[in-house]
């Protein structure tokens, strides 16, 4: 007779290094690589998330960003974690990331004021810019500390009961430098993390050199081979990395290592060409995978954004600029004249802070499930078709 199968869930119920220094009760949720359940630190009595990790490359991604993180406002706090036993998933034994409980997330916060909760409908534009100015701090702290986040979305911005939001699930992270490691028993004088840390990477997941910079085309090319050779492509399914690789317009998830963005525009005899909108976009390692129906007549953001003032205006264009160079960062977008115009940002205890709600935004969507996820209904929907090529993208 076959023993009693393993679930998911046994393997933290199961693992006394964690019961034993945390109390564990509901599955409070579940993505494409983790489940979550809420928990206490029995020490003190400090509200924790436990984040059951199920793939081990998510897991040591999530857990070198976030130590390298740590102590940043807007990023998820990592209290502790316990390493996978060297066994996948099957084997019980998966990493287990405890984190600061946070009690809702933004996607809840744009639902309920979708739905009018509270009697408002609707997010005021001092609260969106308090919520967009935590997301840029937080992408900016990212940034400094060269993690580059990879699946921003309102379900990955958790937030606290104080309306302080922070990043969350960096699962699909990568560090573009060496990091600065804090031992976790600096802050923690048990030291279980160090005593259960097993984790070692599967593949480094940093540059060789961070201060080598390519200084000209040749150079760039030859380190993104270099890349390429050290990070071999992936064949994963349409998980969340692949979504966001989507929004960048890029079209594997580990390609795109330090460079990666692509665009493919078919340029018009003697119109609209590279030099215009990305010099240097025909250069690029995936370009000419991915091409966006040409858009007869272009209207403009103004006219898909009626009614919003110059500074929203440029501000959106800053952010969706296809040329990396051109494009605003996290720092600039912070000095931004769009926050300091009236209506300036709320403080944040003037913040709606919903409870958290489920919505089909929960599990990542795939190629073609744009519309649920955010805004982009203000944009209407999104046909996406595989070509020979790789997939067109058209704006309806
Ligand atoms: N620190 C936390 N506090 C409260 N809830 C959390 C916390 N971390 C995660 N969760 C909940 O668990 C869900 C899944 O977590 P997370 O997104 O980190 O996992 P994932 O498997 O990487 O998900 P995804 O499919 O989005 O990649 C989140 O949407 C959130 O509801």
């Amino acid at each position: 007779m076959d023993g009693p199968r393993r679930t998911k869930s046994w393997s933290i119920h199961g693992r006394t290094e964690i019961t034993s220094l945390y109390e564990i009760s509901d599955r409070i949720g579940s993505g494409a690589y983790a489940d979550v359940y809420r928990g206490r630190r029995r020490s003190d009595g400090l509200d924790v998330a436990l984040k059951e990790v199920h793939d081990r490359q998510s897991a040591s991604r999530e857990i070198e960003a976030l130590q390298v993180l740590r102590g940043s406002r807007n990023v998820v706090d990592l209290v502790d974690y316990f390493s996978n036993g060297g066994g996948d998933d099957d084997d019980g034994d998966a990493a287990v990331l405890v984190l600061e409980f946070l009690i809702t997330d933004l996607a809840s916060v744009i639902r309920d004021a979708k739905e009018g909760g509270d009697g408002r409908l609707g997010i005021r534009v001092g609260e969106a810019k308090a919520w967009m100015v935590q997301i840029l701090r937080g992408v900016e702290e990212c940034h400094r500390c060269s993690v580059v986040h990879r699946d921003l979305k309102p379900s990955n911005l958790l937030i606290s009961a104080d309306g302080v939001l922070k990043l969350a699930d960096f699962g699909q992270a990568i560090m573009l430098q060496v990091p600065t490691f804090i031992p976790m028993d600096d802050e923690n004088p048990q030291g279980h993390a160090d005593e259960n840390v097993s984790h070692i990477p599967e593949q480094p997941l940093v540059q060789d050199d961070p201060q080598e910079k390519p200084t000209c085309e040749a150079d760039y090319l030859q380190e993104i081979d270099g890349l390429k050779a050290k990070y071999p492509m992936e064949t994963t399914s349409l998980q969340d990395g692949d979504t966001s690789c989507l929004a960048t317009c890029s079209t594997s998830d580990v390609e795109d290592v330090a460079f990666k963005s692509s665009y493919y525009f078919e340029p018009e005899e003697g119109g609209l060409n590279e030099h215009e909108s990305y010099p240097g976009c025909s250069k690029l390692p995936d370009y000419g995978k991915i091409f966006f129906e040409k858009v007869e007549n272009p209207l403009g953001l103004e006219s898909r954004m009626p009614n919003r003032s110059r500074p929203e205006i440029q501000l959106v264009k800053k952010l969706v600029c296809y040329d990396p160079m051109g494009r605003a960062s996290a720092e600039e977008l912070l000095e931004d004249a769009y926050f300091i115009e009236e209506p300036l940002p709320v403080p944040l205890n003037e913040l709606r802070v919903p409870p958290k709600s489920s919505g089909n935004d929960e599990i990542s969507p795939g190629y073609g499930g744009f519309g649920s996820d955010s805004e982009f209904d203000e944009f209407g929907g999104v046909d996406v078709v595989t070509t020979e090529k790789g997939f067109s993208i058209q704006f309806l």
